[in-house]
């Protein structure tokens, strides 16, 4: 019986996707990346891994839209959709996709019974969206929280809103520098992303 494949779905380092990549073998295979950025060195990881990959970028879009630039994100999106249908993965994993998935793609995902899931550095609720381990550490600064975190969640049109799979959360520390915290968070991402990835092929099946 064949592995359970997931496609996951990038923007720029991949240090998760190279997270998942060590991690393949007994529980998933990852079969496809697909990169919003050309320049992500999440590619060269993918390649090295020996794993196919498709640049998806936005700016065709724009250009075949100049009439109507709001028309060029839902076709995005659309297509987006339509490729990761043809992939055909049991998973799609968001390890770092820094784009908002609008219905037009998660719509189709949906019928077709494929379902997303999402890495975000923060603790439900907390910081949803872009920048939110700054935004987090700036809240620190301020004295507004003393913890952050991050979690595993399934992927719905609100952003950063779907269920929780898995909640890591972590103490933060007086004194401690951006990257230092920005290090520590990612360091238990790297775990975050496998748990979880296993834990919705898990509740899949
Ligand atoms: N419909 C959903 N889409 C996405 C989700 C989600 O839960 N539902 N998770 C995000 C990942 N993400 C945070 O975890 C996130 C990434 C990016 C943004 C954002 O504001 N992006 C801007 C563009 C930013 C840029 O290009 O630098 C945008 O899309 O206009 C918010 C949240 C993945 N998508
Ligand atoms: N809102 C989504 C978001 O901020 N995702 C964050 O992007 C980074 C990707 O790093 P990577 O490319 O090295 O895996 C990770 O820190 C992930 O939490």
């Amino acid at each position: 019986m064949s592995l359970p494949s997931i496609l996951v779905l990038i923007s720029g380092s991949g240090s998760n996707l190279q997270a998942l990549i060590d991690n393949q073998g007994s529980d998933y295979k990852i079969t496809h990346v697909i990169s919003n950025k050309k320049a992500a060195y999440g590619l060269e990881r993918a390649a090295k891994a020996s794993i196919s990959t498709t640049v998806h970028n936005i700016v065709p879009y724009k250009k075949k839209h100049l009439e109507d630039a709001t028309a060029a994100r839902p076709d995005f999106d659309r297509e987006l959709a339509e490729k990761i249908k043809k992939l055909n993965p049991d998973l799609v994993v968001c390890a770092g996709w820094m784009h908002i998935l609008s219905s037009e793609c998660l719509r189709p995902l949906r019928e077709a019974g494929i379902p997303l899931i999402n890495l975000h550095p923060a603790l439900p609720g907390a910081f949803d969206g872009a920048h939110a381990i700054d935004r987090a550490y700036d809240a620190f600064q301020k004295g507004e929280i003393t913890k952050t975190g991050c979690m595993i969640h399934w992927v719905i049109e609100e952003v950063d809103r779907g269920e929780p799979l898995l909640i890591k959360e972590i103490e933060m520390k007086e004194g401690e520098s951006l990257e230092d915290l920005e290090n520590r968070i990612h360091s238990v991402e790297h775990v975050a992303i496998v748990e979880g990835t296993k834990l919705a092929l898990a509740k899949k099946t």
